[in-house]
C-alpha cells in the first residue's frame, strides 16, 4: 500500500478589491496546474467575460440560501451587498487527495476557515496595494465596474485592509512579477513543511520503537 500523502493545504488570498488577488491567483494556477482554484458561489451578476462555473457559480439569492441551508458551504459572507460562499464538498475532496486549494475570499471568509477545524491546514496571505491611489487606478483600468460600484469598493477597502494582521503572510503588490515570485516562494516553503510531516511522523515512530526495545 502507498504511504498516504499529506492532506491538501488551504491557501487563502485576501485583499481589498483591485489589489490584484485574481491576477496573482491566475498566475499561480498557470505555474502549478495541480493547484485547485476554489470556485465560489455568488449572487452578484457576472462581469463580461466571466463564465458560470469558472470564476464563480452564479446563483440567485434563493439558490444561495438553499446551499447554506443544506450545510453545503465551508464559509459564506455578505460582501458589497452580495452573498459569496465556498462550496464545501470539492474542498474536502481535494484535501483528502492531498491536493492544495487556492481561495480568493474576503477577510470574513478567511476568519471563518481559520476558526474552523481546518485551521492547521491553512496558509493565509494578504495582498496590499502599494497605495490607495494605485488601488483606485487599478479598479478603473480593470474597466469592469460602474463608477458607483468602484466607489462602493473603495469605501470598503479600508475595512478590508484593517484585517491584514490576521494573515500568515503579507505581500505588497507593487510590481506584479515580484509579487508573484513572493507568492511562489511562500507556497514552495509551506509545501515543503507540510510534505515532511508524514515522513517525520514515521521517523519519530521509529525512534520511539528503538527506545522501547532498549
Ligand atoms: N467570504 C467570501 N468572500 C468571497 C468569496 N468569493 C469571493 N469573495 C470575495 O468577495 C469580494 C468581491 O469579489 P468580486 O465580486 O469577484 O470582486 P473583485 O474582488 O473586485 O474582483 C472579494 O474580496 C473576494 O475575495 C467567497 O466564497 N467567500
Ligand atoms: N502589480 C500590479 N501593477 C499594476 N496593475 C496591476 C497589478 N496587479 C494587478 N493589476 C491590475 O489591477 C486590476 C485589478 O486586479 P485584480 O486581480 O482584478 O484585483 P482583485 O482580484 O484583487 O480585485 C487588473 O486590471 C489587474 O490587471
Amino acid at each position: 500500500m502507498q504511504t498516504p500523502r499529506r492532506r491538501g493545504l488551504l491557501i487563502i488570498l485576501s485583499s481589498p478589491s483591485g489589489a490584484g488577488k485574481s491576477t496573482l491567483a491566475r498566475r499561480l494556477m498557470q505555474w502549478d496546474p495541480t493547484l485547485r482554484f476554489s470556485v465560489s458561489a455568488t449572487t452578484r451578476q457576472p462581469r463580461s467575460g466571466e463564465t458560470d462555473g469558472v470564476e464563480y457559480f452564479f446563483k440567485t439569492r434563493s439558490e444561495f440560501a438553499a446551499m447554506v441551508e443544506a450545510d453545503g458551504m465551508l464559509e459564506h459572507a455578505e460582501v458589497f451587498g452580495n452573498f459569496y460562499g465556498t462550496p464545501k464538498g470539492p474542498v474536502e475532496a481535494a484535501m483528502a487527495q492531498g491536493r492544495d486549494t487556492l481561495f480568493d475570499i474576503d477577510w470574513q471568509g478567511g476568519q471563518q476557515i481559520r476558526r474552523s477545524s481546518l485551521a492547521k491546514d491553512v496558509v493565509s496571505i494578504f495582498i496590499l496595494p502599494p497605495s490607495i491611489a494605485d488601488l483606485e487606478a487599478r479598479l478603473r483600468t480593470r474597466a469592469q465596474d460602474s463608477d458607483e460600484v468602484i466607489a462602493g469598493r473603495m469605501a470598503k477597502s479600508r475595512d478590508e485592509i484593517s484585517h491584514w494582521g490576521e494573515y500568515d503572510y503579507v505581500i505588497i503588490n507593487r510590481d506584479v512579477d515580484a509579487a508573484e515570485a513572493e507568492l511562489k516562494t511562500i507556497l514552495t516553503a509551506e509545501r515543503a513543511r507540510a510534505d515532511r510531516q508524514p515522513s517525520l511522523n514515521d521517523f519519530v515512530r521509529g525512534l520511539n520503537a528503538e527506545f522501547d526495545a532498549r
